[in-house]
């Protein structure tokens, strides 16, 4: 079990905005390992999230879950892939305003075309799982930010994804909260089994991770 992106190539913007954002970029992610995806600003690992969970098509290379080319699938396979193959917590969490945590997660479910009430026991345990059981009926302007990113977390485990991708999970945190956050995330991971990749700056989140992919060493010859 694993994700292998294999000579990925993907160039971004028009005209002079062009730049090439990955050139010939070959890494394995394992299942079941929590692994930090570091670099400086501008180093592609927004780029290599996005090619990773489906969101944008490289011009070459295979993107490999569990032996699916995801690169090589349709639109229309692609889409199924994001909502039952795919987890993603992205910055803030993207929650919709209005719904209570609970819902948030049976929203998600409902569009990747499942049944909410058969799930609402599940949303409940996952919720438990990131500390959240006494939250589960607050909308999201009456959670703290750190606990907006677990309601996301917990709405990216609900359809058991391979993949869980993470962007920059403690960026809007204190100290205390993103060790929190991360330990959650390693445990979530080694308990789930999945494939989880998280883009971070932070040397909280590389310490508490299995690996560490450095962006660097796949720095393209014409970047910057
Ligand atoms: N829409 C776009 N058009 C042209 N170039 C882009 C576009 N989006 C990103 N880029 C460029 O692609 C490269 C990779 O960007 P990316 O956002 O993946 O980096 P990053 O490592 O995630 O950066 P950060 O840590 O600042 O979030 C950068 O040089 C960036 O300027």
């Amino acid at each position: 079990m694993s994700l292998r992106l294999d000579d990925i190539t993907v160039t971004l913007g028009h005209g002079e905005s062009r730049t090439r954002a990955l050139r010939g970029l070959s890494t394995v992610f394992r299942a079941g390992a929590l692994t930090a995806l570091v670099g400086p600003s501008g180093s592609g690992k927004s780029t290599l999230l996005a090619v990773a969970g489906a969101l944008l098509r490289p011009d070459e290379g295979h993107v490999l879950l569990n032996g699916t080319d995801l690169a090589a699938l349709s639109d229309r396979e692609r889409a199924r892939a994001r909502r039952t193959r795919i987890g993603y917590v992205f910055q803030s969490g993207n929650l919709l305003a209005g719904l209570t945590a609970e819902e948030q997660l049976l929203a998600a479910a409902t569009l990747a075309g499942r049944r909410p009430r058969a799930l609402r026991g599940r949303a409940r345990e996952l919720l438990a799982e990131v500390g959240l059981a006494h939250r589960s009926g607050h909308r999201p302007d009456q959670l703290s930010g750190g606990e907006r990113q677990r309601v996301a977390l917990a709405r990216a485990l609900l359809s058991g994804p391979e993949l869980l991708l993470v962007d920059e999970p403690t960026a809007a945190v204190d100290r205390a909260r993103a060790d929190d956050l991360t330990g959650l995330i390693a445990r979530t991971t080694h308990g789930h089994g999945c494939v989880t990749v998280v883009a971070t700056h932070d040397p909280v989140v590389t310490r508490a991770a299995d690996e560490v992919v450095d962006m660097q060493q796949h720095v393209p010859a014409d970047a910057g």
